[in-house]
């Protein structure tokens, strides 16, 4: 997956596209899962609980490894991400 692949035709990119989608629905869901745990181990979980310093921290932190991309960039897809897990845990925490 971090293998630095040149694929040369349109089907092969999309292969190649693929492969890291498989590893980040994996990756996704078990970060899901960990900030889940948290929500139940902080004071105050769920949104209300919601710590903007941490996550400037981890988009940070992740900029170094994608400068590409840049925290603007990385900002927007990991609020998605940092959401999609704290309504999960509100949805687990209702039921
Ligand atoms: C997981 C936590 O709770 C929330 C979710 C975060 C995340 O998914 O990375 C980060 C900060 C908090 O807004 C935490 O406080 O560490």
């Amino acid at each position: 997956m971090l293998r630095d692949e040149r694929p040369g035709t349109l089907a092969e990119c999309r292969q190649a596209i693929d492969r890291v989608d498989a590893a980040l629905a994996t990756l996704l869901e078990r970060r899901a899962e960990l900030a889940g745990v948290v929500q139940r181990l902080k004071p105050v979980g769920g949104f209300a609980g919601r710590d903007l310093g941490r996550e400037r921290d981890v988009v940070a932190r992740m900029a170094v490894r994608a400068p590409a991309l840049g925290e603007s960039r990385l900002s927007a897809i990991m609020n998605a991400v940092i959401e999609a897990g704290l309504h999960l845990a509100e949805e687990r925490s209702d039921r």
